[in-house]
Formats: structure tokens, sequence, C-alpha cells
């Protein structure tokens, strides 16, 4: 196993605020790892300055092996980094097919891609795996305004993965989901990790990122406050004394659930 993603004592300051504020962090390949935090964490800056969005005002970032702090956005995409947002950004136009062979194609080929006519075998194979992989094969000719929100959130991820992705930044992607959606999405992510794929995923809903992720750092102000497994971070007195602080039940409910669940 191999680190994918490494970041030394990474910084952002905005003025004279710290957003984030030295952070030293490293995901495996093939690791569920998620960032949570209260609101103005710091926990998007940090993604941010993973995707190469935001430049960071000192410390190191590595991307399976290559040093790339100093990388534009799209030579990160090129090292194997995708990133999706909380609301899904679609083609409304094209269908979930045609979406994954736009995404695979501008990567492999610029505007060709999506011109069936030119596809060859292999093409048509990569196809129908990723409409496995996104679980939407039999949503194949559906458009996107016909796909529930989660399945919304499937192809967006798909989408990613057709253009090489290999180490997923994950931004909310519970957001705007139903509650009877959100284990399908969990189910989804795994599947994601069970095929290879690294994930690193900011979410608020602590009962999902508790039974999803093989490790959760929190952060608050800008700092790691701990980095350890769900059950580490459940019996975690820190993690439990800030967020007691900030009366956020949900994380000591979902904290408890897990406790009694392993
Ligand atoms: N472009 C910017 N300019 C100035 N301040 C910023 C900028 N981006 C973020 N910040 C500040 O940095 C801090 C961290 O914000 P960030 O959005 O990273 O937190 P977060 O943990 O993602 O919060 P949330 O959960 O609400 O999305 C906040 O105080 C925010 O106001």
């Amino acid at each position: 196993m191999s680190t994918v993603l490494e970041t030394s004592l990474l910084r952002r300051e905005f003025g004279g605020l710290t957003a984030v504020n030295d952070v030293t962090m490293s995901v495996e390949e093939g690791e569920i790892y998620g960032i949570v935090g209260p609101n103005g964490a710091g926990k998007t800056t940090l993604f941010n300055l993973i995707a190469g969005t935001v430049r960071p005002t000192s410390g190191q970032l590595t991307l399976f092996g290559e040093r790339a702090d100093r990388l534009p956005s799209y030579r990160r995409s090129w090292l194997g980094l995708g990133r999706t947002f909380q609301a899904a950004q679609l083609f409304s136009t094209h269908t979930v097919a045609q979406s994954l062979r736009t995404a695979r194609g501008s990567a492999r080929r610029g505007i060709r891609g999506w011109l069936s006519s030119h596809d060859t075998d292999e093409d048509r194979r990569a196809l129908d795996d990723l409409l496995e992989l996104t679980g939407l094969t039999k949503a194949a000719d559906s458009l996107p305004s016909e796909l529930t929100n989660v399945q919304q959130q499937q192809l967006a991820i798909g989408m990613t993965v057709a253009t090489g992705a290999r180490l997923l930044l994950l931004d909310e992607p519970s957001g705007g989901l139903i509650e009877s959606e959100v284990g399908q999405l969990l189910d989804f992510i795994r599947g994601l990790r069970d095929r290879g794929l690294t994930i690193v995923v900011i979410d608020h809903k602590m009962r999902l990122m508790m039974h999803l992720c093989d490790r959760i750092m929190v952060m608050t102000a800008g700092e790691e406050l701990a980095v350890g497994t769900p059950h580490e971070i459940a019996s975690n007195t820190a993690v439990q004394d800030a967020y007691l602080g900030r009366k956020a039940a949900a994380l000591v409910t979902s904290l408890e659930e897990v406790g009694h669940v392993k």
C-alpha cells in the first residue's frame, strides 16, 4: 500500500486569519479518509489547497509521490486527482451514458469523445465498466433531471472517475439527500473503495462519516484536533469536549452509536 496524498505543515492565511494551520496528514491508497469539524474549521480551504484552487501560504503537498503544491489544478488532475461538489455538476442535456463518455473522452481525446460512432470496442467496454461502477447501468439513457439526488451524485462521481481520477475529494456528498438515500451513498462510496479508489470526504452527517470512514481527522480552527479510526475518535476526550462545547449533539449521538455497533 502506498501513500497517495501527503501534506506537511500546510498552511493558508487570509489576511490575519489562519484558515488552515500547519496541517500534516497522509492518506493511503484504498483508504476512505474523512474530514469533519464545525463550520469555519478550514475543511473546504484544505480541500482547495489539495485541489490547487487555493495556494498555500507555506507547507508542502505530495500527490502520488510527486511534489504538487505549486502545480496548477489541471496538472493535479493528470496525476489522478478528482473532485466533486455538493451540488452535482452535470450536463443537463446529456444522458448518463453520454455524460460518462464525454468525461472519459475529454480526458483522453478532446471533444471527439462523445461521438459514439467513433467508439472502439475498448471504449464500449470502458463505458460499460463506468456505468456499472456508477450503479447506473439501467439508467444509461436517462437525463440527469430523471435521476434521484443520490443517482446524480453517483453520476458526478462516475464522471470524475471517467477522467482518470484515482484519488477522489468528495465535498459534502450527502448534501441534499433524503435520509433513505444516505445508506445508498454509503454503499456506493464503499464500492468505489473496493475497486481500488482512494477517497477523502468532507461531510456534516456524522452518522454517515462514522460508518463510512477508515480514519477521520477532526479539525477545529484550522488545526488537526485528532485523527484516528471512528472508534478512536469516539473515545477521544478532546473531540468530545470540543463538540460538546459547541453543543453538537449529532456527533455525540453518532459516536455513541458507533460504540454500540462495534
Ligand atoms: N477566500 C477567503 N477569504 C477570506 N477568508 C476565507 C476565505 N475562504 C475561507 N475563509 C475563512 O477561512 C475559515 C475557514 O473556512 P472554510 O470554508 O475552509 O471552513 P469549513 O470548515 O469548510 O466550513 P463549512 O463547514 O462552513 O464549509 C473561515 O473563517 C472562512 O471565513
